[in-house]
């Protein structure tokens, strides 16, 4: 299994790429495409033969490219037109691509927005970040609090000779920073998974295909935003029997 990940997946090189591995070995050898945010960069890369295609530039955690360089677009405006996009190509020609929402969960909720809105599956970063299993260093904060490093692939933290060998990096496009220390993975990923089913559960799906029709969206209001989250002080003190 291979993927070609930049940030700007609909190039020349990724369909030159694409097409290559296509030829060359077949099926043997699976290949990922990306990232792309519209109908146009998915079919491209579709056509040169992508067995999956990856969504999202400049939506991740550590992402400035939208700062630096206006390149971008938002998470769900990407999956709205891509999503279609997929359905069409398969219909059109009985190849179903697959489409990974790449960047920008924060909350588990997120994550099955992002599957509502059609992903098949989600690529994340933050989120394994602040697991025992992430290889970066945890360090304590200012306030003593636990954190593990995490930066963006496209910060100079990230750039070295052995993979780009290109000479000095002139702007960057993304941050090196920290994410609070969470655990080990199985323990959370047991947690995200429950929310995930429960959510698909309450849209009356059992299965993805189910809830990428049963699930609803719904634009919400900013005030809806406010009441989403608790609006009194949390009791931390231990339950009183
Ligand atoms: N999803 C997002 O919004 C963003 C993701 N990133 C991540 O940062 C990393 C670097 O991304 P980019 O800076 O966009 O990398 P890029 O697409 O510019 O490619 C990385 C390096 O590979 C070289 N390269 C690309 N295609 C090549 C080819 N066909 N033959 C030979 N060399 C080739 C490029 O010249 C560059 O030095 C990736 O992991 C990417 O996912 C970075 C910025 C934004
Ligand atoms: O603008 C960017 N500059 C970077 O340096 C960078 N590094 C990673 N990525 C992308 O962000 C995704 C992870 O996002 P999350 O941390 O939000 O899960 C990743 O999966 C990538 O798609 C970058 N984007």
């Amino acid at each position: 299994m291979l993927c070609l990940d930049s940030s700007d997946g609909f190039s020349v090189w990724q369909h030159r790429v694409v097409e290559f591995v296509r030829e060359r070995y077949g099926d043997s050898v699976r290949i990922g495409a990306g990232n792309v945010v519209d109908a146009r960069g998915f079919n491209y890369l579709a056509e040169a033969g992508a067995d999956f295609v990856k969504v999202g530039i400049g939506g991740g955690s550590i992402c400035i490219t939208r700062d630096q360089k206006g390149i971008g677009r938002g998470q769900a405006t990407a999956l709205a037109e891509i999503v279609p996009a997929r359905d069409a190509y398969a219909e059109k020609t009985g190849m179903y691509v697959p489409v990974c929402s790449d960047g920008g969960i924060i909350h588990d909720s997120h994550m099955a927005i992002a599957l509502a809105f059609g992903a098949d599956f989600l690529m994340l970063g933050r989120y394994f970040a602040r697991f025992d299993e992430s290889p970066a260093p945890k360090v304590r904060g200012t306030g003593g609090q636990v954190l593990k490093e995490y930066w963006g692939e496209g910060s100079s933290r990230a750039r070295n000779a052995a993979r780009y060998g290109q000479g000095d990096m002139v702007f960057e496009e993304g941050v090196d920073g920290y994410v609070n220390y969470a655990g080990a993975l199985a323990d959370n990923v047991k947690v995200t998974l429950a929310k995930i089913r429960s959510t698909m559960i309450s849209c009356g799906s059992t299965t993805l295909r189910q809830f990428h029709e049963t699930a609803i969206l719904e634009p919400v209001s900013q005030q809806t935003f406010v009441q989403n989250s608790e609006e009194v002080d949390r009791n931390d003190r231990p339950t009183v029997v």
